[in-house]
């Protein structure tokens, strides 16, 4: 390991996110991944599990039972495992002086009283959710820390769809050019959004050739798009967000619906979008019909297409991206970079 990399590990390796991660850690210059844990995986060489470089590819995969002993040799934990499991492990890491920057949502609500609604669990670590920064890079508004992601000790990345809804609508809240009071949602997911594990609406047959929504009125991502929103606009936002499974492999693409408010011109909007996302390297405006999972699929890239109609006084947004990149894994990446200093992550 060279002196100048930081080191890294990643608990929940063998999951999809996990998986990405290995790869993303191990391609950066300024990282060193120096520790892996999996249950599923245990006793084998990562490299018999993920294409990683064989430097790398000889890491043993621990148990989950030693995920703190792993973790302590790293300066920054990535944990790529459910909120629960996440809810427990950060506080224990960060006694430890071990960073983390946490895929799951368990610390990215602020209102502690949220969790068991939203994610079925009481928080084990309330007094976290203040300090954790939400990391969105691209709107910086979402998240209520000063300095943003810089020296941070716990960093919220968010989830797949709450980035896709976020990024559509921020520009629209933040120059006061809808009525934040009701904003709509319409979102399609690829399968591996879901995790690797079993279950049987997940099922081949289930999926296949077909399409539905899931979990309406019931979805996680609902008050964090809500919170997001609502710090970048300084108003209450209210969104209905409806989730679909789609038989895709990959790949998310949102279309936000709202209403205009008449602060900005119909013929406006799409500048508004254009001036907002100008220096943000991994944000890409088009044309709505643009806005296409193969354009994002694979790649670390948000491409977003938005359409004023003057008529009706509304406005629509495509919003896509992978969501175990942009979605997870290379925004967990932009965060870890942002966190420590390192150089951002390449647009490739
Ligand atoms: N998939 C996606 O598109 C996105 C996922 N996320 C979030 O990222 C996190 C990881 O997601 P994903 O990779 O899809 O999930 P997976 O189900 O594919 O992987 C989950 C990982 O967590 C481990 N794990 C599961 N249960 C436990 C447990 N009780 N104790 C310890 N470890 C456990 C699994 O290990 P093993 O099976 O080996 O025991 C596996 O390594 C989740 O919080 C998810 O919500 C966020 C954005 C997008
Ligand atoms: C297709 C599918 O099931 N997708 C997942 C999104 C995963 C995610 O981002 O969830 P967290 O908020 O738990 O991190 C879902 O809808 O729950």
């Amino acid at each position: 390991m060279s002196a100048s990399k930081v080191p890294v590990s990643i608990l929940g390796v063998s999951g999809f996110a996990g998986s990405e991660l290995a790869r993303l850690v191990a391609d950066h210059d300024s990282l060193s991944l120096v520790g892996v844990a999996a249950d599923r995986w245990q006793g084998s060489k990562l490299g018999e599990r993920v294409r990683v470089p064989a430097s790398v590819g000889k890491l043993p995969v621990a148990p989950m039972s030693d995920a703190i002993t792993v973790a302590r040799q790293s300066e920054v934990a990535l944990l790529a495992t459910p909120a629960e499991v996440s809810a427990k492990l950060a506080p224990e890491l960060l006694a430890h002086g071990v960073r983390v920057v946490d895929l799951s949502g368990a610390f990215r609500l602020e209102d502690p009283a949220a969790y068991p609604r939203w994610y079925g669990f009481d928080h084990p670590a309330p007094e976290l959710l203040a300090e954790a920064h939400y990391g969105l890079p691209e709107v910086a508004s979402a998240s209520t820390r000063t300095g943003g992601a810089k020296d941070a000790r716990l960093i919220a990345n968010p989830g797949c769809y709450a980035t896709a809804a976020i990024l559509a609508l921020a520009p629209l809240v933040e120059a006061g050019a809808i009525d934040p009071g009701s904003m709509y949602v319409d979102g399609k997911s690829g399968v591996s959004g879901a995790g690797r594990k079993v279950e049987e609406r997940l099922l081949f047959m289930e999926v296949d050739e077909n399409l539905s929504a899931y979990r309406v009125g019931n979805h996680q991502h609902t008050p964090e798009i809500e919170q997001a929103l609502s710090r970048a606009g300084r108003a209450r936002a209210s969104v209905t967000f409806v989730p679909h499974l789609l038989p895709v492999r990959r790949g998310l693409l949102v279309t936000a619906f709202a209403r205009l408010s008449g602060a900005v011109p119909p013929a406006q909007i799409e500048a508004l979008f254009r001036r907002a996302y100008a220096p943000a390297d991994l944000v890409e405006v088009r044309a709505p019909e643009d806005v296409t999972l193969a354009q994002v699929a694979y790649t670390p890239y948000a491409r977003l297409g938005v359409r004023a109609d003057a008529e009706r006084g509304s406005v629509v947004v495509t919003s896509a991206l992978d969501n175990l990149l942009k979605g997870a894994a290379s925004q967990a990446l932009q965060n870890l970079c942002a966190m420590i200093g390192a150089p951002p992550l390449s647009p490739h």
